[in-house]
């Protein structure tokens, strides 16, 4: 089975567009971008058909006989998903021994679930899919140590659905999670507003102010926000009740929290004097971009943890993680999850079975191993998806006995500005080194290092976007001010030499 998501994600109501789940329920292999493209911008059914034909070749793909293909389908709730998605399913009946399914209103991450689940042989519907994010968020909280149970702030979340799918799915289960009390605002429904529009995990991570439906009233309270599609996720707090300012934890910071809480588990299976005395050998690897924020990444080197950078797009960063027996990747924007690797998960199987007696299933190790077999059932596995995330950050904030303070104060944000540069042609950057340093035009890294070296705690780098056709500057220094100049002076080098 492989699967298509119909949705334009944080984009505008207006727009739609599909996103492709492999076997694994990953994204679609790279490899096939650039027949999607041609796909895309055939001239003529002929054309599209002589693409397909010819990509079936190259490909050596079986059509028809008694291969069978399935394909899942899911959608958003924009309003011409239903259109297409009717399109989607004629286009692949139209295939020989292609069968689709349409599994009709869906988060992105539910769809990637059920085609790796699928896939796997195990269960794979929605209810199956509620059933595992319910069971596992309630062992997690029975792990709890006891003197850590907080008061009821601390039990209380304000969800953005974004007007999306995501507050729709939340509304539905929010009443089976036991021991967390959540509101969702922008939940979706019929007039409450417009499909990320003032709203929704990109709003709030770019312009750091509180989305539409949050008041003054809200201030302290603990509060997350979905993207349209729901493989998104930043939590904020109302910082005043004068102004509309969110003090944001962004993806940076959802990753610190989730890297902090395995390593300690790990250290406890692997330090504590236990009676199996068994340990459990895990190369745990977190994966950013260089838009994470320098800060993030100082504080995960100085936990000693192994820092590495891919290219900007989760397709390089997941990639990446499975190397890892534990990978964990987050954009900065709020994309990303943990991976664990099978060999890692059957080890912590037997451990947890040595523990079984009696007498050592109460010992620290057991329910370390026992947290982490949790978390991994909770997170999804496939892609990053801000139902699981919300709910591993909320037990694990929970576990640690931590506010929305603690988790700010993990470190302070370095200042950073991004501005996009129009440009004549955008191919005409190339860069290496994870898009930190530029290669071609070949004078123009010269210059960033040079206005770069004026500031402390000074990093620049430009980079083509891979979505829009601008090129993106992202600073980053000590203060705002500085952050800012440092941006706009690049900018204009930007500008100056291929404006
Ligand atoms: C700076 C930034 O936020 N870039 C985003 C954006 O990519 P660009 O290639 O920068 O346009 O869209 C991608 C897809 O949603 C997302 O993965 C990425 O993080
Ligand atoms: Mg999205």
């Amino acid at each position: 089975a492989v699967g298509i998501v119909i949705t334009a994600s944080h984009n505008p109501v207006g727009d739609n567009g599909v996103k492709i789940a492999d076997p694994d329920g990953g994204m679609m292999a790279q490899h096939w971008e650039p027949f999607a493209d041609a796909l895309a911008n055939a001239p003529d059914p002929d054309a599209l058909l002589q693409l397909v034909l010819q990509f079936v070749k190259n490909e050596g793909i079986p059509l028809g006989g008694h291969h069978t293909a399935q394909v899942l389908l899911g959608r958003d709730t924009r309003p011409t998903g239903e259109y297409l998605l009717d399109a989607a399913l004629q286009g692949i009946n139209a295939i020989v021994g292609a069968h689709a399914i349409d599994l009709g209103i869906l988060t992105t991450p539910q769809l990637h679930w059920m085609v790796r689940s699928k896939n796997k042989g195990i269960k794979a519907s929605e209810s199956d899919y509620f059933t595992q994010l319910i069971d596992s968020f309630r062992r997690m909280l029975e792990l709890v140590p006891k003197d850590k149970s907080g008061d009821e702030l601390a039990k209380k979340l304000i969800v953005d659905g974004a007007n999306g799918i995501g507050g729709v799915k939340l509304e539905q289960i929010k009443a089976k999670l036991s021991g967390i009390d959540i509101n969702v605002r922008n939940s979706g429904k019929e007039g409450e507003g417009i499909l990320n529009h003032m709203c929704g995990a990109d709003f709030v991570q770019k312009e750091r102010v509180t989305p539409h439906g949050f008041s003054p009233e809200d201030v302290g309270v603990r509060c997350a926000s979905l993207d349209g599609d729901a493989d998104r996720l930043v939590y904020f707090r109302v910082s005043s009740p004068s102004d509309n300012k969110v003090d944001l934890v962004d993806g940076d910071k959802i990753l610190s929290l989730f890297a902090l809480f395995i390593r300690e588990q790990l250290d406890i299976i692997n330090n504590n004097g236990s009676q199996v005395n068994k340990s459990l050998s895990a190369r745990l690897g977190i994966v950013q971009t260089a838009y994470a924020n320098g800060a993030s990444t100082q504080f995960l080197k100085n936990l000693g943890l192994e820092v590495v950078f891919t290219p900007t797009g989760v397709k390089y960063l997941h990639k990446k993680a499975l190397e890892y027996d534990i990978g964990i990747y987050f954009e900065a924007n709020g994309h990303g999850t943990i991976v664990f690797s099978e060999d890692f998960l059957s080890q912590l199987e037997s451990l947890i079975n040595d523990h079984s007696s009696e007498a050592a299933n109460g010992s620290a190790q057991y329910h370390a191993a026992m947290r982490l077999m949790a978390a991994s059932q909770l997170i999804n596995q496939a892609v990053g998806d801000a139902l699981s995330g919300s709910l591993l950050v909320e037990a694990i904030l929970q576990y640690k006995g931590w506010s929305f303070q603690n988790w700010c104060e993990l470190y302070c944000d370095l200042p950073s500005r991004q501005l996009k540069v129009k440009v004549i042609d955008r191919s005409s950057i190339v860069t290496t080194d994870a898009e930190t340093k530029v290669s071609q035009p070949s004078n123009l890294q010269e210059l960033i290092d040079k206005e770069t070296a004026n500031y402390t705690h000074g990093r620049c780098f430009v980079r083509p976007s891979g979505t829009e056709d601008v090129v993106r500057v992202y600073a980053e220094a000590s203060m705002q001010v500085e952050a800012d100049s440092l941006a706009r002076s690049v900018a204009q080098h930007v500008e100056h030499l291929l404006g």
